[in-house]
């Protein structure tokens, strides 16, 4: 379930597509702190100097494990967490503005619709107050708000909803309708907390794809809180990745993916051991290793060059998951960790004749790692 907060005066005829070149959501050095709960608790420092910049129009996912400080960031972007340093939006500082005049949307995972009002009476009540018309405040004709819930709905995928009580929707169409619900008063800017992570698996996999589309089909900037890299890679332009109140590393999905600053940003992306060849030190993927066969290194390995030797590593089998129609092996490599393996070499045994115990021989695919120190 969400709740959504939206600043009634952003209810304008804001344009779909941001001007050119318009600034965004600038952060200098945010922090925000708390007291500790108890006298002798420490005061806690949840964010500790934050800098970030988003262009107008682009959506940032805030990627980080839990207690990492996402969410009292987006708090304090919000105005409902008290904070230092600067955080300005369309070139404008947001500081000292109460929550309700900063023109921006939230969207939490625990809030509730409006039980007693039908969809279309959900996603029509930012629309209520008066927009800001020529400088004037001014309240919008009903004709134009109905307009205004069909076309959102049609952006979440929910067209014709209109009269649906809430009570008889799924999880992911409340989710829809709470996503619409935030964005009916097309606020500048849009903060989502974990929109997804009450929802299944298949579900939060699915409306990712469909928020990452609302969000650019109405030209909204957002920020968007996740401990999920899949959701934040799907979702996001930009994705920074936190660590004890920090940004450890900010860029867009590939740049991350392809040049992890550290192990820890790697291993939070998804990457699952870090080995060195020739040297060089290189985090690698799931997928990283194919199957060469069974037993030891050298025994029945079609290699000979000294190079490919660096590339071999013997592992035992723990688990042969069978996902989406393929199999896949869960080997354990002695002084590594864990690795995923997709696929077998050209004449190497199908990975679903694997058993739990076997040893097997595994070839590093060197194009799929990344350089990370
Ligand atoms: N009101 C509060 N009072 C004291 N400490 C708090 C308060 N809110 C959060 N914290 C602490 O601040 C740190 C950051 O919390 P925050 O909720 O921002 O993290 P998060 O990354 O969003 O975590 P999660 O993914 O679990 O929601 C944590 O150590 C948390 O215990």
């Amino acid at each position: 379930m969400v709740d959504v907060v939206v600043a009634r005066s952003a209810a304008s005829d804001a344009p779909v597509t941001p001007a050119e070149g318009a600034p965004g959501l600038r952060l200098r050095d945010v922090v925000v702190g708390y007291e500790g709960a108890s006298r002798r608790d420490a005061p806690v420092r949840a964010v500790d100097g934050v800098s970030l910049d988003l262009p107008r129009g682009q959506v940032l996912a805030l990627l980080g494990p839990s207690g990492c400080g996402k969410s009292s960031l987006l708090r304090a972007v919000a105005g409902l967490e008290r904070s230092t340093g600067e955080i300005s939006w369309g070139g404008h500082s947001l500081a000292g503005l109460p929550v309700h005049e900063r023109g921006i949307g939230l969207m939490f995972q625990d809030g509730q619709l409006f039980p007693h009002r039908d969809v279309a009476g959900n996603v029509a009540y930012g629309l209520e107050g008066r927009a800001l018309r020529g400088g004037r405040r001014e309240r919008i004709p009903a004709a134009r708000r109905r307009a205004r819930v069909a076309e959102l709905l049609d952006a979440v995928g929910l067209a014709g909803y209109e009269s649906r009580q809430v009570s008889t929707l799924s999880g992911g169409e409340r989710q829809r309708v709470a996503l619409a619900r935030s964005l009916a008063p097309a606020p500048g800017l849009l903060l989502l907390d974990e929109p997804l992570s009450a929802l299944d698996r298949e579900l939060r996999e699915r409306l990712a794809v469909d928020l990452r589309a609302a969000l650019l089909a109405t030209g909204t900037t957002a920020v968007f809180v996740t401990h999920d890299q899949d959701e934040a890679f799907t979702v996001a332009d930009r994705v920074a990745v936190m660590s004890r109140g920090r940004v450890l590393q900010e860029g867009t999905p590939a740049e991350l993916w392809a040049a992890p600053a550290d192990r820890t940003v790697a291993s939070f992306l998804g990457y699952e051991v870090f080995v060195t060849v020739d040297g060089a030190s290189l985090a690698v993927p799931p997928g990283g290793f194919r199957l060469l066969g069974l037993g030891s290194v050298g025994q029945d390995a079609p290699v000979g060059a000294e190079r490919d030797m660096a590339l071999l590593r013997r592992g035992v089998v723990t688990g042969v998951p069978f996902r989406r129609g393929a199999a896949s092996a869960l080997v354990e490599i002695e002084g590594l960790g864990t690795v995923t393996v997709h696929e077998a070499a050209t004449g190497a045994r199908a990975l679903e004749t694997l058993n739990v115990g076997d040893v097997v021989q595994l070839r590093l695919t060197l194009g799929r790692c990344a350089p990370c120190a």
